[in-house]
């Protein structure tokens, strides 16, 4: 763990130059700075909230800080302290963004003497409960019907309900609804282990790593410190620079015929992926939690320091879920294994499909940046983020419970324990913000929004064709 209070580390009066802080950029070397204090926090595998510490090594973690810990999580951080930056060596930043940072952290403090992040518990008491209610119709149109239709349309709904599930998961993970965060890791197990067959530590890694660093490129092709939802190469590349990262792993350093391929068609591939998305959470979900693997490598070092969090009733979660969706997708022991087997994949590729298409919508087709060249919190979250609108005859109203608060994807990168049902009247705040500071804030409908995200895959496809072409052809 790090070298915290070990003032040696730092120059002889415990102050600190920004450079210095860059230099310890690695989860073996890793300092962060809080509001111009440096803490070393090398190779602390054990942090509560795992490996997504490192993804601020060597950078300032003051705002990322603020979104995700618990008032009172400060107090931790003494036994990591070494020392003061050296005051004027802040990043030779301009009075400008000085006063935009200050601006934005002003707006956070407004956004809590609001009352903004006290969640509403009978929103949640209606939307948990409405929520069950579709699992139930789900399953009695099963239990009672003969009808191949209602059956088929049994799996659909049931894959409307994990896609529910998972923006509930979401919130309940996020601590939006209990400030007591043992119970929302209950929250979370019981509507993503139980529910849906995902396992919450698994989900945390992912997707708290995500929230730190969206739309950010890993620095090599076989780095983790980058976004993990936009490492998705081979199959998907974001930027003309991603899609030509996989040279680095070629011996002749060119593009193989698989990468090529593979790139150049990826805007026809997007729909196909989205269907399979949910078996390989599952297949992910089930491997962390009955320590068969590690979907990542920072996820494989998070579990060798720490363990499972929830080791019995994650597993039990999982076990439970697979119980009920035999028991369902067999038709209550009725259905043949191929009839059975259907019902199983329509309900799974639905739920790839609805949550998929969501979360390309976030953040697909939005700015990316490399590792070296990431702007502050406030610029990332936004330019990264696209928020959902109605449009194109989907009322605001469908997209608001389909989106399940994602349609205000901005918003809630900003202030991710904001619980969802304050977020349209921050946005109305946030928006405003952006206007003033000049700050790009994207918004589009559900069609418009698809289109742009098929539309940004094919442009790094035609870059990337015209910039292998002058290799020669090889397909
Ligand atoms: C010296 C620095 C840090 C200390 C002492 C610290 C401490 C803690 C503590 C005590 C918790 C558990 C209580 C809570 O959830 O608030 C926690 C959770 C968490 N931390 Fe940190 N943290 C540090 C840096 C960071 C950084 C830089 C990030 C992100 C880039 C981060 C991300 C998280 C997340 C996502 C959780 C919540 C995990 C969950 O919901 O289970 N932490 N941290």
């Amino acid at each position: 763990m790090g070298k915290g209070g070990d003032a040696s580390a730092a120059n002889k009066a415990n102050k600190i130059s920004w450079s210095q802080v860059k230099e310890h950029c690695t989860p073996d070397d890793a300092w962060v700075v809080y509001q111009n204090k440096v803490y070393d926090v090398s190779n602390w595998h054990e942090h509560p909230g795992g490996a997504v510490i490192f993804t601020h090594a060597g950078d300032d973690m003051t705002d990322i800080f603020a979104a995700f810990h618990a008032p009172g999580s400060q107090n931790l951080m003494q036994k990591f302290y070494i020392g003061d930056l050296i005051p004027g060596s802040n990043q030779n930043k301009t009075e400008h963004q000085i006063a935009f940072e200050k601006g934005y952290r002003d707006l956070r403090s407004k956004l809590i003497l609001m009352g903004m992040f006290k969640s509403n518990g009978w929103f949640y008491v209606y939307k948990c409960v409405s929520n069950m209610m579709l699992w139930a119709t789900a399953v009695a149109m099963v239990y009672y019907s003969e009808s191949v239709a209602v059956h088929m349309a049994s799996a659909v709904l049931l894959g409307l309900f994990f896609q529910q599930c998972g923006w509930l998961a979401h919130d309940f993970l996020h601590h939006q609804v209990f400030r007591q965060r043992k119970y929302g890791d209950l929250g979370g197990i019981y509507w993503g282990n139980l529910m849906q067959g995902y396992s919450v530590q698994w989900w945390k890694n992912k997707h708290n790593g995500h929230h730190a660093v969206p739309n950010l490129h890993n620095s090599t092709a076989l780095s983790q410190d980058g976004d993990p939802d936009i490492d998705t190469m081979p199959l998907l590349a974001w930027s003309l620079k991603q899609a030509q990262s996989y040279r680095e792993l070629q011996a002749d350093g060119k593009d193989s015929a698989s990468v090529k391929f593979l790139i150049r068609y990826q805007a026809y591939f997007y729909f196909p992926i989205l269907l399979l998305a949910r078996l390989s959470w599952l297949n992910e979900s089930f491997k962390t939690a009955f320590g068969l693997g590690a979907a990542s490598e920072n996820a494989a070092l998070e579990l060798k320091a720490k363990g499972l969090q929830y080791p019995i009733l994650e597993k039990a979660g999982i076990l439970l879920h697979y119980a009920w969706m035999f028991v369902v997708s067999s038709g209550f022991g009725r259905f043949p294994v191929w009839y059975a087997t259907t019902y199983f994949l329509v309900a799974t590729a639905s739920c790839g499909f609805l949550l998929a298409i969501v979360f390309g919508l976030g953040h697909n087709g939005m700015a990316t940046y490399d590792a070296d060249a990431r702007p502050d919190f406030w610029k990332l979250q936004v330019t990264t983020t696209r928020n959902i609108t109605g449009g194109h005859g989907f009322p605001q109203a469908f997209v608001d419970w389909f989106c399940g608060g994602l349609q205000y994807q901005v918003d809630h990168h900003l202030f991710p324990s904001l619980p969802r049902h304050n977020l349209a009247k921050t946005h109305a705040l946030v928006r405003s913000f952006c206007k003033e500071w000049n700050v790009h804030y994207h918004e589009a409908d559900l069609v418009d929004g698809t289109i742009e995200v098929l539309q940004h895959l094919s442009k790094v496809s035609n870059d990337f064709l015209l910039d292998f072409v002058k290799d020669g052809p090889t397909m």
